[in-house]
């Protein structure tokens, strides 16, 4: 059966090396008890132990004194050695699967849909990529080893007690089972509403504070109704709540399973029943001493033990993540060749219908041509569909239902490379990297020369304000520069004009551009689409007033099409947005 373990999913290629590293770190820490039982044996032979007067002559008891001391040492000394080996094995084992799962994810994110992206912040692409893989870390280069060292270190100070002496061994152990009802005890109290309780509260409070941080303008001016901060503080208490209910029946179990194993107290049992033992006859004193100084050895990596199941948690809960992130569908990739098919730069939209859930169905029944060298605008009120619609030209999605072909050629057998050789793009939420103003509009094109670059930049009017900067095309976008929306979108329509593609999608290119700049974009957008094909997505119905033909979409749905006197003699919808827009015919400003 296959083993659906995130962790142990995750881990697989590195299973054998953290077995290895644990059995290491295993063999290394009982090494390290051998000087204990070295000391308890050289004391019983100096107090005349185990008969030692009688078969030793002081030559020989010196000489075996020298040779345990000798074997004592170097058990400690490889003993050190094997656990600094097995810590630095686990390191690179763990340096190995970083590695890897970083380049996996990588691998993974650059052949999902562009959609996928859409439909997550930032935030959980950084918090598996950083965050997870760090507390993966915490699993790979400590869990194992941690285990190892515990797990020899009690296993052969509970043998070498009970070879000692099984009487004195069992009293001596009895407080770490006490630590494990008593511990259990507690953690059975815990019942899963009130963990529940405890996790949701965590959850609530980091989305508060999440909201709280990026409201702090909008918080800051509400300040004083006092209102504003009422649903942090409410997440605040609730988390309060929730931690104080998961906690309290901890508290006391917790400090009374720690305190009956701590090292004073296991010291303390050891020398009630060694006093016993002796009075009873059943010892000699010095039999007391191995267990003086081997039982109380026992209660830290007992207690380590039981901490370590927490980071076995935490690593569970980001490899659950990271699973999911590298379990995400990929968007199919066709047979190479197909593209070869594609005849022109028409798109044809088949009885499309899309939706993001089972439940909402967003784009129903679409049926479209763009043809080349011309341009189709689509309008229609917010929600109505037109960025999917969009969207799904640009494979962000595939269609629920349907298909999408470009130029004979459905967009599912088409190569990603070779459709974004055809489609250029701009959308609403524009994306610029850390790096020059060069950098950025060449994306596409790196190969492309400053004198392409300006030229482009020039056609998206930002040419100037970029030579007006001291260090002009090289200035770094957020370090030498902070552009405003409006410029971010005129860089990257600089960088989709200097693409060159037969095809442009423009989703509200210039909606965070002011009037001014909007209506010189507009107009050298408008010379740039000549002879390509082009769909745009405006809320401003005056500024594709000239388009070709104009979509309208009324809740998932063309409602009317055609141009726009057609549109207005027909009085129907896209008449009343007219209408209501309040616009004038001023057709040179438009496309
Ligand atoms: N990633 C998404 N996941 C789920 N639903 C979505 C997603 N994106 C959009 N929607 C929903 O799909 C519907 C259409 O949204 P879309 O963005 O296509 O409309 P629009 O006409 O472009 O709106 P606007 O003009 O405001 O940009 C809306 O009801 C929206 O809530």
């Amino acid at each position: 059966m296959a083993n659906n373990n995130p962790v142990d999913r995750l881990l697989c290629p590195i299973k054998g090396q953290l077995i290895f590293v644990m059995i290491l770190a295993c063999l290394g820490s009982m090494l390290t008890i051998v000087p204990l039982a070295g000391i308890a044996y050289i004391a019983k032979l100096l107090m005349g132990g185990i008969g030692t007067t009688a078969i030793f002559s002081q030559t020989d008891l010196q000489t075996e004194i020298w040779w345990v001391a000798g074997v004592s040492l170097a058990g400690l000394i490889i003993g050190v050695l094997l656990v600094a080996m097995s810590e630095l094995l686990a390191h690179l084992a763990d340096n190995q699967i970083t590695h890897d799962l970083r380049l996996s994810v990588m691998q993974r994110l650059t052949k999902v849909p562009l959609g996928w992206f859409t439909n997550r912040a930032s935030g959980d692409v950084k918090q598996a990529m950083q965050d997870d893989i760090g507390s993966l870390h915490e699993l790979t280069a400590h869990y194992y080893t941690t285990r190892g060292r515990c797990y020899g270190v009690i296993s052969l100070s509970a043998i070498y007690l009970f070879v000692m002496d099984w009487r004195m061994a069992i009293v001596s152990l009895i407080p770490f089972p006490c630590f494990y009802l008593i511990f259990g005890a507690a953690k059975k109290a815990i019942s899963e509403d009130r963990m529940k309780g405890f996790m949701s509260g965590q959850a609530l409070i980091n989305n508060a504070i999440a909201e709280f941080i990026s409201g702090i303008p909008v918080v800051k001016t509400f300040a004083a109704s006092g209102k504003a901060h009422k649903g942090y503080h409410e997440a605040v208490d609730g988390f309060l709540q929730g931690f104080l209910n998961f906690t309290r029946p901890l508290v006391a179990p917790l400090a009374n399973a720690n305190a009956v194993i701590a090292p004073i107290a296991v010291l303390g049992m050891v020398l009630i029943f060694g006093t016993l033992f002796v009075s009873l006859d059943w010892i000699v004193p010095i039999d007391v001493l191995p267990f003086i100084l081997v039982a109380p050895g026992i209660s830290s990596p007992l207690m380590l033990l039981s901490f370590s199941t927490h980071s076995l948690t935490h690593a569970t809960a980001a490899a659950d993540r990271l699973q999911a992130l590298l379990d995400s569908p990929v968007l199919t990739q066709p047979a190479e060749g197909k593209s070869r098919h594609i005849v022109d730069n028409r798109i044809c939209i088949n009885n499309l219908s899309y939706a993001y859930d089972d439940q909402n169905t967003v784009l129903s029944n679409i049926n479209l041509t763009l043809a080349p060298n011309t341009v189709t605008a689509i309008v229609g009120a917010s929600g109505s569909g037109k960025s999917t619609l969009a969207r799904l030209i640009l494979r962000f999605f595939d269609p629920t239902e349907g298909s999408i072909a470009l130029g004979g050629v459905d967009l599912r057998d088409i190569e990603t490379t070779e459709l974004y050789r055809r489609i250029g793009f701009v959308l609403q939420e524009v994306r610029l990297i850390h790096a020059s103003l060069h950098d950025n509009i060449a994306l596409g094109r790196p190969s492309a020369t400053r004198h392409e670059i300006e030229d482009a930049a020039r056609a998206a009017n930002i040419h100037q304000r970029i030579m007006d900067l001291p260090k002009g095309y090289d200035s770094i976008i957020g370090e030498d520069i902070s552009l405003s929306g409006g410029e971010q979108q005129r860089v990257s329509i600089a960088r989709a004009i200097l693409l060159d593609p037969p095809i442009l999608v423009l989703d509200e290119a210039t909606a965070s551009t002011d009037s001014e700049n909007e209506v010189v974009i507009q107009e050298s957008l408008l010379r740039f689409s000549q002879g390509r094909t082009v769909l745009i997505i405006a809320h401003k119905l005056d500024t594709v007033m000239t388009a070709d033909q104009i979509i309208v979409l009324e809740n998932g749905e063309i409602s009317e099409q055609g141009k726009h006197e057609s549109l207005l003699a027909m009085k129907g919808r896209y008449a009343q947005l007219w209408t209501l827009g309040n616009y004038q015919e001023h057709p040179l400003e438009a496309f």
